[in-house]
């Protein structure tokens, strides 16, 4: 099998010969190995298996137009995930289109963060309110005053503050309510605190980020149906506790953040924390795989920091140019003509080896539930 993201292997375990196409589950599969398909030939037959490294940490982003299978291949990667040793898969699901992972022992949990896991200057942006306003700034010192005077020995905190307690968003408003404000200030405070409890992914309760990563079952974090900014609130106490944790020693296995859509957090409260674990996340062992339909929304610091990056057939040039970004010179040439067409193939780029291939995506063994609804599929969708 050839190894993506190992440093000058060629991992030829299993012979790669022309029947190893690379959908079977594999018994011969060399450890700490994700096998995500094959490699496709010019006549587009299927040869050598190609495995993606799981034993040290990577950051990651899978590209693709609507359709061309990104979803699919995150979690064909959550899969292989679930069945390796040491790591542990926590997916970012804002369509609700990972719940087949079940099958792979998979849980799939509705989005509950602490208030504290934001930092108070944070607060006023996800509210919507200038940091420089009069509720934009009682509502940080109000989240900066609750924080600092919750009870307990500092030394007793880890640095994701999880083991402290976290004011409610109720304690917030009370704080918002009773604070040395003019009354319209602290009115537009607290109903700005109002809309983020009727997000309903706020618990002063919620279990620390880390025992997402406690098990090799990957969690998947249900974001359907959430708002944007609630959603980026989830994903940057999830990014960053995942992070905290494993540089406090929480952790014994090496979290996998996979993040689909992920064009969708890299604007606003979570980007920080996404840019964290792009540029420092391998340090601690924290991986983290972003999927977009719209690369150029991402910064150029994703795709510089990634060490793999698997691309499906684009076609807006501001999306094959920030795949150009890699800088790569094995990239050299007429990207979008390398792109392959179908869906499930793919360009990968592996900056391990300095090498680029076309590979097909293996078929899911968990359902894959992000299919497009076909009104000829639909009980009143024959013929009249
Ligand atoms: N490797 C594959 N093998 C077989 N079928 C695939 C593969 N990849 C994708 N497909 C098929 O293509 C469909 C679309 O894939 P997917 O939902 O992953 O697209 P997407 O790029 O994530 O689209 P969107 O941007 O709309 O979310 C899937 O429902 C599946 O039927």
């Amino acid at each position: 099998m050839y190894v993506l993201g190992r440093d000058g292997t060629t991992d030829d375990l299993d012979g790669g010969t022309a029947s190893d196409d690379g959908n079977d589950c594999d018994a011969d599969r060399p450890p700490h190995t994700a096998r995500i398909g094959s490699f496709l030939a010019r006549d587009g037959s299927a040869s050598a298996a190609v495995g993606v490294d799981l034993d040290r940490p990577h950051a990651g982003l899978v590209f693709g137009k609507r359709g061309t299978g990104k979803s699919y291949t995150l979690g064909v990667l959550a899969e292989e995930l679930a069945a390796a040793k040491g790591v542990a898969p926590v997916v970012v699901d804002p369509m609700g289109v990972f719940g087949g992972l079940r099958a792979a022992g998979g849980r799939v949990v509705d989005p509950a963060v602490r208030p504290a896991s934001i930092p108070p200057s944070a607060w006023p942006p996800l509210l919507g309110l200038d940091p420089a306003s009069g509720p934009g700034s009682l509502v940080w010192r109000v989240v900066a005053d609750a924080v600092d005077d919750e009870p307990g020995d500092a030394t007793d905190r880890g640095s994701t503050g999880e083991t402290t307690p976290s004011p409610s968003i109720a304690a917030l408003r009370e704080a918002v309510t009773g604070a040395d404000a003019p009354s319209e200030t602290r009115r537009a405070a607290a109903n700005h605190l109002r809309l983020a409890a009727s997000w309903g992914v706020f618990d002063a309760d919620a279990p620390p980020v880390g025992s997402l990563a406690a098990e090799a079952a990957p969690v998947v974090i249900d974001l359907a149906g959430v708002p944007d900014a609630a959603a980026a609130a989830v994903v940057r106490a999830v990014a960053r506790g995942l992070y905290d944790a494993r540089i406090a020693g929480e952790l014994s296995r090496l979290p996998w953040l996979l993040v689909d859509e992920a064009h969708a957090f890299f604007d606003g409260v979570s980007e920080s924390a996404l840019r964290t674990l792009l540029t420092r996340g391998r340090a601690p062992g924290v991986s983290l795989v972003c999927a977009t339909q719209r690369p150029a929304a991402l910064p150029s610091v994703a795709v510089s920091q990634s060490d793999l990056l698997v691309s499906h057939r684009l076609t807006a040039a501001r999306d094959v140019d920030r795949l150009a970004a890699a800088e790569a010179t094995y990239l050299a040439g007429d990207l979008a003509s390398r792109l392959p067409d179908g869906v499930g193939e793919a360009l990968v780029v592996d900056d391990a080896t300095e090498t680029a291939h076309t590979v097909r995506i293996r078929e899911r063994r968990t359902p894959h539930e992000g299919e497009s609804p076909r009104a000829s599929r639909l009980s009143g969708g024959g013929p009249r």
